[in-house]
C-alpha cells in the first residue's frame, strides 16, 4: 500500500510517502513569510500549498496518481472521538465555515481530497486537533456561559504516549502522563490511561508559544476587544499567529532566541518567561492527575533543542521521570491510521458522529 501523508502546519506543509509503514520520502515544504501573509484566510492557501506539494512529489520522482490512500492532519472540527475519518461533505462544510478558528490543519482534509481524487483512492484524516476526551470536571470553566473544551495535538501526543509507554514496558492505556507538545504552537495534555482528560489549549490558556499569547488576563482582553484598536478578525489572527515569542523578538525559532539571549537582556527575559510558563503548565496538569504520573513527556519540534530541554527539565524534575521525544511524528501516525483501515484492523469513521462508515 502506498500512502501520501500530509501535515499542514503554521509555517510549513510536511509531506511523506510510505510503502506500508516504510517511509520512502519525507519533505518539509516550508512557506516563506510572504507566502503566508499573501492570504488572509488559511483555506485560501490551498492551491498554493498543493502546487508546492506537487512540485516536491515530482522532484522526488513520485507520480501524483499512484497512491492507495491520502491522509491529512485533521483541523478545528467539532469535538469528536479519536479515530480515522473519511473526508466527507459535512467535514468540508464545517471547515469552510471555520467556527472554531482559521488554523493550518483545516487544510488537511482539502489537500487530502485533492490528491486522493488524482489517484481515485480514499481520503482520510486521523485524530484531529479537535479530539475531545475531557473529563466532566475539566469542562467547568467558572463561567456558566463558557465551557472548557479540547484543542490539542492529539495525533502526536497519543503517538508519543504509546512510544513512551512501550519504552517503560507498559501499554499506553495503563499509563498516566503529562505530555507537552512544544512546536510553533504549544499544547499539553493530561493523559489518564489512554484518554486526554484535561488539556492546556492552543489559544485559551497556559504558556505563550512561538506565535500565540496563551492565557491572558481576561479583563485586559475585554478592554482590548472594545478599544477599537483591532477588528474582530484582526484580533483572532493575533491570537492564533501574531503574539507570543515572535511579537517580542521577531522570530519563531527557539534556536534564534537562545542566540539572541546571549547578549540581549530582553530576549533572555522572554526565554526565561517561556520556560517558566511551560513548567507552570506541566505542574498544573500533573496536579490534575493527582501527581501520580509515569512520566512527563516533552515533544514537538522545540524538543530538539537540548538547551530548552535542560531549562524545562530543571524546573519540572521534581515531578519524576522526564522523557524527551523530539519532533512531532505526525506523518508516521497519519500513515498508521490510514493503514489500520486499509488492512481492516479498524473501520473508518464518519464525521461528525464518529459512526462507522
Ligand atoms: N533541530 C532543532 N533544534 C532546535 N529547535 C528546533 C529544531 N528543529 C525545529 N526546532 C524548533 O521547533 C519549532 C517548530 O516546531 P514544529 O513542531 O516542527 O512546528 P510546527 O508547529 O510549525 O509544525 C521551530 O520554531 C524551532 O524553534
Ligand atoms: C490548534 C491546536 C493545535 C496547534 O496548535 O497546532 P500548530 O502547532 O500546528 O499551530
Amino acid at each position: 500500500m502506498k500512502i501520501l501523508a500530509v501535515n499542514p502546519g503554521s509555517t510549513s506543509t510536511k509531506i511523506a510517502v510510505f510503502e506500508d509503514e516504510r517511509p520512502l520520502f519525507e519533505k518539509n515544504v516550508a512557506l516563506t513569510d510572504s507566502q503566508r501573509s499573501a492570504f488572509t484566510a488559511v483555506l485560501d492557501q490551498l492551491d498554493m500549498r498543493c502546487a508546492l506539494i506537487s512540485r516536491a512529489l515530482s522532484d522526488a520522482g513520485f507520480a501524483e496518481n499512484s497512491f492507495d490512500a491520502v491522509v491529512g492532519r485533521g483541523g478545528l472540527l467539532a469535538p469528536m472521538p479519536s479515530g480515522t475519518y473519511l473526508v466527507n461533505a459535512a467535514m468540508k462544510d464545517y471547515l469552510r465555515e471555520a467556527p472554531r478558528g482559521d488554523h493550518a490543519s483545516n487544510l488537511g482534509a482539502f489537500i487530502s481530497e485533492r490528491f486522493a481524487k488524482l489517484s481515485n483512492c480514499p481520503a482520510y484524516i486521523v485524530d484531529p486537533v479537535s479530539v475531545d476526551e475531557l473529563s466532566d470536571i475539566a469542562r467547568v470553566s467558572g463561567a456558566p456561559e463558557i465551557e472548557r473544551g479540547s484543542l490539542v495535538h492529539a495525533l502526536n501526543q497519543k503517538a508519543m504516549g504509546r512510544r513512551a509507554a512501550a519504552s517503560l514496558g507498559k501499554r499506553y492505556e495503563d499509563c498516566r502522563f503529562v505530555i507537552a507538545h512544544l512546536g510553533t504552537g504549544v499544547t499539553m495534555g493530561a493523559h489518564d490511561r489512554g484518554r486526554i482528560v484535561d488539556v492546556i489549549g492552543a489559544k485559551a490558556d497556559g504558556p505563550f508559544s512561538a506565535e500565540r499569547a496563551g492565557g491572558l488576563p481576561v479583563d485586559a482582553v475585554v478592554e482590548l476587544c472594545f478599544s477599537g484598536m483591532y477588528t474582530r478578525d484582526e484580533l483572532r489572527r493575533k491570537l492564533l499567529s501574531g503574539w507570543g515569542i515572535v511579537s517580542y523578538l521577531g522570530t519563531r525559532d527557539i534556536r534564534e532566541v537562545f542566540k539572541m539571549a546571549e547578549d540581549d537582556a530582553r530576549a533572555k527575559l522572554i526565554l526565561e518567561a517561556y520556560v517558566y510558563q511551560i513548567a507552570k503548565g506541566i505542574g498544573e496538569l500533573a496536579a490534575a492527575l493527582d501527581g501520580e504520573i509515569d512520566a512527563v513527556i516533552l515533544t514537538g519540534g522545540m524538543a530538539h533543542s537540548d538547551a530548552l530541554m535542560e531549562l524545562v527539565g530543571r524546573k519540572v524534575k521534581f515531578l519524576g521521570d522526564i522523557i524527551v521525544l523530539p519532533g512531532e511524528n505526525e506523518l508516521e501516525s497519519l500513515a498508521a491510521g490510514a493503514l489500520r483501515v486499509l488492512h481492516g484492523e479498524e473501520r473508518a469513521k464518519l464525521y461528525p458522529t464518529g459512526e462507522y462508515a
